[in-house]
């Protein structure tokens, strides 16, 4: 069985943060663990209120997974303050998980800060040196990177900016273009780039974190860093078709509609 680990936000609604990437887990036949980095009360349009875990347990649940359960990859969502970058710079530095994917989570799709504005600089000294690979989203990159994205040319870029602060790789997401959902990937020698058309559905929280999620699932089971993202692609762009309409905002991506299908249940 291979193991990978979430350190991440909860999402009371299900729909992204600690529960997508333990679905995600799940759904790729990898063992799913959590280091929970803060609580939010939310649901598909909006979060009314955020709750840190201190530092010291944030640090201390890394401990637990990584003494007896080391994972084979580790993926990093809502990381909140900089307090909290800090204790998980500390347990990276202790632990040393070889692979790491980054998805530097700002705002949720319903418009709340889930980084304080001044941690921003922590991510990029402390955390990002620190990661295989990192996965922006389009207004994440520009903050990242200072750089104003209209085009797949300024996501190369930006991408170029965000690996001078020492990740190995960039995926710059282009769920936020106009027209279709180009991805665009760099190591620091070619850029490459995976599109899909983009999907007509408002349903869409919790992309980000059951992509990056797919990635560190698919590097859990031994696939390299290319091969894990275009198989992450795939995932969501299916999970994304499979949407579930609940809730009055923004409604999750479906993580099990193989095996819904195959049970004669409603997707
Ligand atoms: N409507 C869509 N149709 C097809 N692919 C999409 C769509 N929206 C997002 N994607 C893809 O989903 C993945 C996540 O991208 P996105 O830019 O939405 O991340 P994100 O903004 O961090 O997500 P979130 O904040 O909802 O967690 C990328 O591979 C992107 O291309
Ligand atoms: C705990 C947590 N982590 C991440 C997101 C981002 O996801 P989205 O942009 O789809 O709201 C979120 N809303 N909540």
């Amino acid at each position: 069985m291979k193991l990978a680990l979430t350190i991440a936000g909860s999402d009371s609604g299900g729909g992204a943060g600690i529960q997508a990437d333990l679905k995600t887990f799940s759904a790729h036949g990898v063992f799913g663990m959590s280091v929970i980095t803060s609580v939010t009360a939310q649901n598909t349009k909006a979060v009314i209120g955020v709750e840190d875990i201190s530092p010291e347990m944030v640090y201390l649940q890394m401990k637990a997974v990584f003494e007896d359960l080391p994972p084979d990859a580790v993926k990093i969502g809502m990381v909140s303050s900089e307090a909290i970058i800090k204790a998980i710079a500390r347990g990276i530095d202790e632990f040393n998980p070889e692979k790491v994917v980054l998805d530097p989570v700002m705002i949720s799709k319903s418009g709340h800060a889930l980084l304080k504005p001044d941690a921003i600089d922590a991510l990029k000294k402390e955390l990002i040196k620190r990661c295989l690979v990192v996965t922006p989203n389009i207004p994440e990159a520009q903050a990242l990177s200072g750089i104003t994205i209209k085009n797949v040319e300024d996501m190369k870029k930006a991408a170029e900016n965000i690996m001078s602060y020492g990740c190995r790789a960039v995926i710059v997401k282009g769920g936020h273009l106009e027209d279709d959902a180009v991805d665009v990937f760099f190591d620091g020698n070619e850029f490459r780039e995976l599109r899909s058309e983009k999907i007509p559905t408002k349903n869409t929280h919790g992309t980000g974190c059951s992509f990056s999620s797919a990635i560190a699932a698919n590097l859990a089971l031994g696939h390299d860093l290319f091969t894990s993202f275009k198989l992450a692609k795939e995932y969501i762009t299916s999970a994304i078709k499979n949407s579930v309409n609940i809730g009055g905002g923004a409604g999750p991506v479906h993580h099990f509609f193989n095996l819904y299908q195959k049970a004669g249940l409603n997707v």
